[in-house]
């Protein structure tokens, strides 16, 4: 009998969605999408921290929805501009701003910045309905290209410029950008202990919700 533990995936991003998916596919893990269930809240990202945040979004996902869920939080952090802008990188020109506006609203404070050193980070929570949580970390470090460059990725990856590649992360593939992004970076650490992930999923599972039962 195969096992296979349910985690929601507590995100709204596309970008996000497809790079999560591809790195915890081969893991035993049945990943469904907010789009699965009915209409849920949005989660208020007030948090100071991008721990505050993914553990908001992850633990209010689980609490209503009654599995676990894993949320991702990140951002650009930018030394130049005092770290900005950083949890508010989705909204950096304006609460329902799109890639193309924060990208141009990035650009136009860089423009004459010598120092352009930046790093995008990454939070991700793993939550039960209960409220416990387990954080993994994870960061990049680049800088800010004079001008946008490439197709792929999303948000301000046409922007970010990764030396050791020599491209943006808008030029890598998704396999590429995956080996050395925050994001990558923090699902490997969760891909190193995943035993201990489903051991403490199960400790926290309710015997009769215990596992999805295949064949
Ligand atoms: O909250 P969810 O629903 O997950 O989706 P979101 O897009 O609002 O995500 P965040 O609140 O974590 O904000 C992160 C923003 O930081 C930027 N960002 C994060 N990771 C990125 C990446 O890998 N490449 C480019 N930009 C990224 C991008 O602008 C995101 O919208
Ligand atoms: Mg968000």
């Amino acid at each position: 009998m195969d096992k296979s533990v349910i985690l929601v995936l507590a995100t709204r991003n596309k970008g996000k969605t497809e790079e999560i998916r591809a790195l915890l596919s081969g893991f035993p893990v049945t990943l469904k999408n907010l789009d699965d269930f009915g209409p849920i809240a949005e989660v208020v990202e007030d948090g100071d921290t991008f721990d505050d945040n993914a553990y908001k979004k992850a633990s209010f996902t689980a609490r209503v929805l009654g599995f676990p869920a894993i949320a991702d939080d990140s951002g650009l952090v930018v030394e130049a501009l005092n770290g900005e802008p950083g949890v508010y990188s989705a909204r950096y020109a304006g609460e329902d701003a799109d890639d193309a506006a924060n990208n141009a609203k990035l650009l136009e404070q860089m423009a004459g910045v010598e120092d352009r050193r930046a790093a995008f980070q990454c939070v991700l929570s793993i939550a039960m309905p209960t409220g416990q949580a387990l954080t993994y970390e994870g960061r990049c470090d680049g800088v800010i290209a004079q001008a946008p460059s490439g197709e792929g990725g999303f948000g301000y990856d046409p922007l970010f410029y990764c030396p050791d590649k020599g491209k943006t992360f808008a030029e890598l593939t998704m396999e590429e950008k995956g080996e050395i992004s925050h994001r990558g970076r923090a699902l490997k650490e969760v891909a190193d202990e995943f035993d201990k992930v489903l051991t403490w999923i199960d400790m926290h599972t309710p015997m009769q919700e215990r596992f999805e039962c295949k064949g």
